[in-house]
C-alpha cells in the first residue's frame, strides 16, 4: 500500500510575502521526488511546510491520512526524518553520537543502538572517523554524517503496510561527484524498498539521473510535476532559471542531460589553434 504526504491547498505567508501559494501535491512512498526551481522560489518552506516546521496559513498537510497537526511529535519522528539545507551542532558530540541521535528513535536498547549507528557510518563511507569530533569534520563529511543520522532515524523504509518518508533539503550540496552519486543511491534504494522521500536539489542532471519524479518550483507554486523526461524542456527551464539552457536528448542516453546554451556558441570555444 502507498503512504501518501498530501497538500490539500496549503499555502504560506511570510512576513507579507506569499512564500508558497495554494498547493495541491500528494507525495507517494515507493518513490524519489526532486524538487528543483531557483533560488528563492519556496523549496526550504515547502519542505517545512510538510514536516510540520511550518504551519500553513490556509489548508492542510495530512500524513498518512492524518492532519499533520494531529499526530505527536514523537510518533511523527518515527515515520518521517528531515535534514535541514545547514544544521550546525553545538556541542561537541563526536560522529557516532550524532548518528545514535537518529538511531535512538528505533533502537530496542544501547548495544543495538551502537550497532545500527556503525552500520549506517558505513553506508555513508565514514566509520572510520566514528570517534572523531563532528565539528572537525569537513563540509562534505558532515554532510554525510547528517544524512546517515537521517536515514537512521527512519531506518526501515516500510513497516507492515505503512511506508516512512525522507524529507531533504539540498543532502548533497557539499559532496564530491562520487559521494553525490553514492549517496543519492543509498535514498534511491531506501524508495525502491517501499520508503518515501521528497529531495530538494539544485543540480537538474543528477536530479535527471535519480528522480522517479520531478516538481518544478517557481514563485512558490508549482509549474512542472512529471518524469524528468516530461518536466525538463528547454522552454520550461530556461524560463524558470532565467538562463538559456539546451535540454539534450542523445538515442544512446536513457535521460536528459542539460548544458547551458552558452556551452555551443563559438565565441565561448574557439577553434584550437594549430601549433604546427
Ligand atoms: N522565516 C522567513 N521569514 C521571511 N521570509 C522568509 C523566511 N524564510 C524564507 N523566506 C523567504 O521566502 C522565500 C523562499 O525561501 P526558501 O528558503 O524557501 O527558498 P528556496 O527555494 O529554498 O531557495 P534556495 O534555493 O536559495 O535555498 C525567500 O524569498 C525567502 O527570503
Amino acid at each position: 500500500m502507498t503512504t501518501e504526504i498530501t497538500l490539500q491547498q496549503a499555502s504560506l505567508t511570510l512576513k507579507d510575502k506569499e512564500v508558497l501559494q495554494p498547493l495541491d501535491i500528494s507525495l507517494r512512498s515507493g518513490e524519489l521526488t526532486v524538487l528543483v526551481g531557483p533560488n528563492g522560489a519556496g523549496k526550504s518552506t515547502l519542505l517545512k511546510l510538510i514536516s510540520g516546521d511550518h504551519e500553513p496559513d490556509s489548508g492542510r498537510v495530512i500524513f498518512d491520512n492524518q492532519d499533520l497537526k494531529n499526530w505527536r511529535v514523537e510518533d511523527l519522528a518515527r515515520r518521517r526524518a528531515v535534514m535541514a539545507q545547514s544544521s550546525e551542532i553545538a556541542f561537541p558530540f563526536t560522529v557516532l553520537e550524532v548518528v545514535r541521535m537518529g538511531v535512538s528513535l528505533q533502537a530496542n536498547n544501547l548495544c543495538e543502538a551502537g550497532e545500527q549507528a556503525m552500520q549506517a557510518l558505513a553506508q555513508v563511507d565514514m566509520s572510520h572517523y566514528a570517534d572523531r569530533r563532528f565539528q572537525e569534520l569537513s563540509g562534505g563529511e558532515q554532510q554525510r554524517v547528517q544524512l546517515a543520522r537521517t536515514m537512521s532515524q527512519v531506518r526501515t523504509p516500510c513497516m507492515e503496510d505503512r511506508a516512512n518518508f525522507l524529507l531533504l533539503d539540498e543532502p548533497i550540496s557539499n559532496l564530491d561527484i562520487r559521494h553525490q552519486i553514492e549517496m543519492l543511491q543509498l535514498v534511491k534504494d531506501y524508495t525502491l524498498q517501499g520508503g518515501g522521500c521528497l529531495a530538494v536539489l539544485h543540480d537538474l542532471n543528477i536530479a535527471s539521473m535519480f528522480a522517479d519524479r520531478l516538481l518544478v518550483l517557481q514563485n512558490g507554486k508549482i509549474v512542472g510535476d512529471g518524469s524528468p523526461n516530461e518536466t525538463l524542456t528547454n522552454d520550461l527551464i530556461s524560463q524558470i532559471f532565467g538562463i538559456q539552457l539546451q535540454v539534450n536528448r542523445p538515442p544512446s542516453c536513457p535521460i536528459p542531460y542539460i548544458l547551458p546554451q552558452t556551452f555551443f556558441d563559438a565565441s565561448v570555444h574557439p577553434p584550437i589553434a594549430n601549433s604546427a
